[in-house]
This record gives structure tokens, C-alpha cells and sequence, in this order.
């Protein structure tokens, strides 16, 4: 048994997450995750709400809350939409934390320590009527290139061009829109990431390397080539994560320290451990800094939630302290790849400290909406309480994760999902257990049947399915999303196929126990596909499991096997449809619905 800790991205605590944040993160990070427990390994899996920073004061102002309430509430909303949607955490935490709160402030002790944390004093636009120091992008003016009116302090929308707070013309708070404004004298502390960078590069291009390796025995079977394809401490990592990497190591002057704190109320103390910081007072952590230390806290919030010891999440955590086996593997969009491949692993590496790195970064296009770009700030897309509110959680799990947006950005568009939909779950899946429980209740009653044997027809689905199992085990195991979607459609098609050939409705007539033996396999059928498709649609694989009257969820290694679990004489009952179709009308009317922006 392997151990196996996965953590998504978190997501940021200002609004309801849309269908991309899902499928850019914690979709996929779950989809491993129930995998990993079905194949009987040990599975602590992680997220949180990134709580701190400007955009969530500013949408609790927006709502009128103080912004601890704000953020308490929003995150009960997130989780409770997590929860309609499957999402199976070990865990969902707060990047607000007093567990984070520790951590992050003793990080900053020990990077201060090993040299690596530097005192920079800036220049900062200060407001007066606001009383505070204003971010770059909460400054608005007129841009001196094309003389848009709305362009913020660190980029013209209109023109593109990057631009600096003191270059507008005007300049005015975003917030109040008071345009007494001062450069003022403040102090920060940066993250001396330059002088890690070529630490982090050998990191990066030992991955690559082992990426190089690992490849050249994609489609051997031998144990040694399985051992490395299906383990993320040596799988190859994906192009996307590398490449980013790269990028920000190498463009322009190379990896830059970076900002590690901010003028601001809401956020961690600066604090050197439980020590204060001279200078630093009144002064709280940047979030990128605080938010992936939280996946570490995470693992405290989730031991104290439980009744457990340090010891207990520990053991995820400290490779001194039994994290050594640990196999860690990070989900995320390709926005966050930056801080997840260099800033994080700078923190962690420059801690001087064995706390567990990341072994396997599995990153994402984006998913786009109807011909353009979700969008939070416009309320453009389709959101998670949305969603849920008009289809159960498996139709979205379905088609967001079989299009995942994983070699290049994917699109939503209403057509092709009703068209998934429809053919993959209603007529395949949905259609195939149908078929097979009526014919079966109808002629021999609600038990599985005797008599009759397997032939040839039969030794081939199995022989064809093993096949298949283990091509769907290996794109799981690599977390190649779409392939595996892909076989496991394979997989329930080959059902419809056999039984569509082996028509048990016409052996029947002239002999019954022929039939009996079809109709015997294809419910066993329906609990290997329970099986096989939890990690994709959980609920209905909850109901075929209930339908079958099994609780037998283990794994089909092998498939003969698997065919005799429910024996002749075992009762079952006849499920509800599993997947109803997408009409026309109803794709119209969400297509109309959805096509604005959420507010207007
Ligand atoms: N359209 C998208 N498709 C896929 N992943 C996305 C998309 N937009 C954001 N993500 C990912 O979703 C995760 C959660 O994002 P987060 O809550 O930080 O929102 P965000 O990146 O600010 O997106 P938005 O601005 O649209 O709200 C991140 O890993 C991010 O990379
Ligand atoms: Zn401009």
C-alpha cells in the first residue's frame, strides 16, 4: 500500500468558484484521490480557502461584513458546494488559520535565519482618505499611452501596456475615489528567490530529466517501467509545468525575489516565529506567501478536527518524521504553476528543514465559456451553485472531467454537453443497466440467474475488458484525465456491444439458460462499472452499487473474478433511470440563462 498525499490549489475566498476553478483543481485533484482509495492505497487529501489579501476585504466591504465574518461565511458556502459536488477532502481549511498563522510566521523565522529574506524599502501610494497604502491595481487613472480613463496602476486594460502607479495621469483610489494621494517611504520584506535559483533549477531539470527517462518505457509492461509510470515520484511532468518553470527562471533577468509582505490589516502578522520584527509592525504577510504554506497547515487543522496527535499529520509532512514514503502530488491552473514550482519550493527549501516537497505537479489550460473566458469579477460562466441547481453533481463531474482542459484551453459550450451527456451516461451507461435489470426482472425475477455457461463470446468481453482495465489503470495512475475518460466510455460501451450481440432476448425463446448465463454476467457487469466509475460519478455509482445490493467495491484485478462476485440466487433490486437526457428546450433555456453575467 502506497501513501499518498494530494492537495488542489485553494481557491480564493471572494466569490462562488466557477465550472473552470473546478475543473483547473479540485475536480481532478478528487478524481485522483477516489482513484487512489479504490486501488486500496493510504490517500490525505487537502485544500483550503485562500483567504487573505486586498480582493476579500474589498467583497466583504462590498457586502457590508467585517471581513473575518465575511470570509467564515464564504467559506462555509464553498464547502457546502464542495460537498454537492463530491469533492472528498480529508480536509477543507482555512488559509486563516491559527495553525496557518504559526506556520507561515515560523517560515519567515527560519528563511530570515538561513539569510534568505531581505529588508527593501519602497515606495508605496498611500491614500489619505482611505488611510492606507494602495496596491498597485487599486489605483486607477488615465493612461498615458492611449488615454483610456480607467487604467489601473500595474497594466492598461485598453492598451495592454504595463504601466507603474506614478505613470497615470490623474491617479485616483479605487476604492474611495479620492485622488489625495501621497508616495510614501515603507518598508518590506522579499524573498530572496534569485539567490535560490539555481537550487530550484537543478530541481526543475532533475524532473525534466527524469521526465526524459521515465518516457522512454511508456508501453513496456515490465514491473520496472510500471513502477516508474505509475509513481509521481519518478511519472514524467507534464510539458505545461515544466515549461512555466522554465520560463520564469530563465526570461528576461531570471528569477526575481519577490514582495513577501504588505500594507494591509487583514492577513498574518509578520513575525519572525513567536518573535516580533522590528520595523515590520502593522504589517501583514502577502497571501502568495501564506496561502500554499496552508496546504502544510492544513494537515494541523485536519488533525485537530479529528481528535489527532501532531504525530498524525506529521507523518504527511516531515520526512523525519515518517513522511519519507510519501508520494505527493500538487493540481492546479497554469496561473498558479509560478508559485507552486519555484516561490513554494524556495520556502521550503530555504527552511534548511525536511518538510516534504512536492513530487508531481499535474497543471491545466484553462476552460473557457461559449466562446470566451470565465470570469469571477464579470460573472461570466456557469458557477458551482448554479450548476447544482439545475443537474446533479455526476453530469458536470462527467463532462468536465472527460473535456478537461489538460494539452491546450477546452471549451464549454452548452451543445456539447447535452450531446456527452446524452449519448456517454444516458445511452451507454444509463441505457446498459436499464436494459439489463428490467429483461432481467421481467423473465427470471429480481435475482441474479443460474444455469447456463460462459463461452467464447464471454471469454472474449473478458479478455477485452482486461485489456482495457489496464489501459484505464494506467492513465489513472498518470493522471492523463481525458485518456482515462476516454477507456472507461470504451469500457461501458463494450457491454452495450456484448449484449447487444449476444442478445439474451432472442436465446430466451429457444434457451433459457443461454440467456440466464448473459444476463448473470451483465449484472455482475454493472458492479465492475459501479466500481471502475466511482472516482468519475460517484453517485450513480452509489446507486448501482445499492441496486446490485453489494458493498463489494474491490477492485477488478482480475476480471473473471470479478464476473462471479454476485452469485446466481443473489438478490437485487431494479434502479431508477441513472442519467435522464438533455432536452433541446432545456439547453436553450440554461443557454439563455447563463449568457449574461451573473449579476445583471
Ligand atoms: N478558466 C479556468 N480554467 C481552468 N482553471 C482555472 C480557470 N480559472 C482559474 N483556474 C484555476 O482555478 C483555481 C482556483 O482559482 P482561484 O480561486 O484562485 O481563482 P482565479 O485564478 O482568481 O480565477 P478567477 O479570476 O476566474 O476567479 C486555480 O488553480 C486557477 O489556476
Ligand atoms: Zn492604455
Amino acid at each position: 500500500m502506497a501513501r499518498h498525499l494530494i492537495t488542489s490549489a485553494i481557491p480564493y475566498i471572494n466569490g462562488i468558484k466557477h465550472l473552470g476553478n473546478l475543473i483547473g483543481s479540485q475536480l481532478p485533484a478528487d478524481l485522483f484521490a477516489r482513484y487512489q482509495r479504490a486501488r486500496g492505497h493510504e490517500v490525505m487529501f487537502l485544500c483550503a480557502t485562500d483567504e487573505h489579501g486586498t480582493p476579500a476585504e474589498l467583497a466583504a466591504a462590498k457586502a457590508g461584513k467585517p471581513v473575518d465574518e465575511y470570509c467564515r461565511e464564504m467559506h462555509a458556502i464553498q464547502l457546502e458546494l464542495s460537498n454537492g459536488f463530491r469533492l472528498s477532502f480529508d480536509h477543507f481549511g482555512r488559509s486563516s488559520s491559527p495553525q496557518n498563522h504559526r506556520l507561515t510566521q515560523y517560515f519567515a523565522g527560519r528563511l530570515a535565519e538561513a539569510g534568505l529574506i531581505e529588508e527593501v524599502s519602497e515606495k508605496q501610494v498611500y491614500s489619505n482618505a482611505d488611510g492606507r497604502f494602495l496596491p498597485d491595481r487599486y489605483i486607477e487613472g488615465t493612461c498615458p499611452n492611449c488615454g483610456y480613463d480607467k487604467a489601473r496602476g500595474d497594466q492598461c486594460e485598453n492598451c495592454t501596456i504595463q504601466l507603474n502607479p506614478t505613470d497615470l495621469i490623474n491617479p485616483r483610489s479605487a476604492i474611495s475615489g479620492s485622488s489625495d494621494l501621497e508616495v510614501r517611504e515603507t518598508k518590506h520584506l522579499h524573498l530572496r528567490q534569485s539567490a535560490m535559483k539555481d537550487k530550484l533549477d537543478q530541481w526543475i531539470d532533475e524532473k525534466i530529466n527524469q521526465s526524459t527517462f521515465s518516457k522512454l518505457h511508456e508501453g513496456s509492461d515490465s514491473d520496472e517501467s510500471r513502477k516508474l509510470l505509475t509513481d509521481p515520484r519518478t511519472m514524467p511532468w507534464p510539458v505545461l509545468t515544466t515549461s512555466i518553470a522554465k520560463k520564469w527562471l530563465h526570461d528576461g533577468d531570471g528569477l526575481q525575489d519577490r514582495g513577501i509582505t504588505r500594507d494591509l490589516d487583514w492577513g498574518i502578522p509578520v513575525k519572525k516565529g513567536d518573535q516580533d520584527w522590528p520595523g515590520m509592525e502593522d504589517k501583514v504577510f502577502y497571501v502568495w506567501f501564506d496561502a500554499p504554506i496552508e496546504y502544510i497547515a492544513c494537515g494541523g487543522e485536519w488533525a485537530e478536527a479529528h481528535g489527532k496527535t501532531d504525530a498524525d499529520w506529521e507523518r504527511w509532512w516531515r520526512t523525519d518524521k515518517g513522511a519519507d514514503d510519501v508520494r505527493y502530488t500538487q493540481f492546479m491552473g497554469k496561473d498558479n504553476v509560478p508559485f507552486h514550482t519555484l516561490s513554494f519550493p524556495a520556502t521550503i527549501m530555504g527552511s534548511g528543514e525536511p518538510w516534504k516537497l512536492v513530487d508531481y505537479i499535474k497543471s491545466f489550460n484553462y476552460l473557457n465559456y461559449d466562446g470566451g473566458q470565465f470570469s469571477t469579477s464579470q460573472g461570466r460562466g456557469v458557477f458551482m451553485d448554479q450548476a447544482l441547481a439545475i443537474l446533479p453533481a455526476d453530469y458536470w463531474r462527467w463532462w468536465l472531467l472527460s473535456h478537461a482542459p489538460e494539452n491546450s484551453d477546452s471549451e464549454f459550450t452548452w451543445e456539447n454537453f447535452q450531446a456527452s451527456v446524452n449519448k456517454d451516461l444516458a445511452d451507454v451507461l444509463g441505457n446498459f443497466v436499464s436494459r439489463v435489470t428490467k429483461f432481467c426482472r421481467s423473465k427470471f425475477g429480481e435475482e441474479v440467474p443460474a444455469g447456463g455457461d460462459y463461452g467464447p463470446q464471454e471469454q472474449a468481453l473478458i479478455d477485452d475488458l482486461t485489456r482495457r482495465i489496464r489501459a484505464y489503470q494506467a492513465h489513472m495512475d498518470a493522471i492523463e484525465i481525458r485518456k482515462a475518460a476516454g477507456e472507461l466510455r470504451a469500457i461501458w460501451v463494450a457491454g452495450n456491444e456484448y449484449l447487444q450481440s449476444a442478445e439474451p432476448w432472442a436465446k430466451f425463446k429457444t434457451d433459457p439458460d443461454a440467456a440466464a448465463a448473459v444476463v448473470r454476467l451483465s449484472l455482475n457487469l454493472i458492479r465492475l462499472y459501479a466500481v471502475l466509475s466511482q472516482p468519475f460519478i460517484p453517485d450513480a455509482a452509489a446507486t448501482l452499487m445499492t441496486a446490485m445490493n453489494t458493498d463489494d467495491n474491490s477492485w477488478p484485478d482480475d476480471v473473471e473474478q470479478a464476473l462471479s462476485a454476485l452469485p446466481a440466487g443473489h438478490g437485487f433490486a431494479v434502479p431508477d433511470v441513472l442519467f435522464r437526457k438533455i432536452t433541446d428546450e432545456e439547453r436553450e433555456d440554461w443557454q439563455t440563462r447563463f449568457s449574461g453575467t451573473r449579476d445583471g
